[in-house]
């Protein structure tokens, strides 16, 4: 889980809040105050998404991209710097594998002569070190195990 904290900031086209990244894990579940800020890809452009009261944003992660393979796409997101002058606060709760030692990679059954395996397997544990020592860069890290 984590619980962020953006304070005001007096000039927010000069930074970001959180710079365009996916998560690493199978979901996320996201709690967003009234402030806004989120956005999410689209094409090529950012899209907002919009605080709605009492509603969560799910965001489908790596993980998910990778075991699905490609059936589900993990969604790159970023938070602009707040210019409100009131703090925003978001909570993430990060669903994520619990084998860490285990081999991951294309659910079997979703593999066949018409659609091959589009990731080679690897061991959890060095994948999330692998999130850990890059920047946060969109999807490079789901282009990293791609065949
Ligand atoms: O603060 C937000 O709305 C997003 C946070 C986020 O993307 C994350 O924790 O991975
Ligand atoms: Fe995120």
């Amino acid at each position: 889980m984590a619980a962020h904290y953006y304070p005001y900031c007096p000039q927010p086209d000069l930074t970001v809040g959180i710079m365009s990244h996916t998560d690493p894990g199978v979901l996320t579940v996201l709690l967003q105050d009234q402030i806004g800020g989120l956005q999410v890809k689209h094409g090529e452009g950012w899209v907002d998404v919009k605080p709605v009261p009492g509603a969560i944003v799910i965001n489908v992660g790596d993980i998910m991209q990778i075991l699905s393979n490609d059936e589900y796409k993990s969604n790159e997101h970023r938070v602009l710097a707040n210019g409100c002058h009131e703090p925003r606060i978001s909570i993430a709760i990060f669903f994520n594998p619990l084998k860490r030692d285990s081999l991951f990679g294309p659910f079997p059954e979703l593999i066949s002569p018409e659609k091959p395996a589009v990731y080679r397997e690897f061991i959890y544990t060095d994948y999330i070190k692998r999130f850990f020592t890059k920047e946060l860069d969109g999807k490079s890290l789901t282009n990293y195990y791609k065949l």
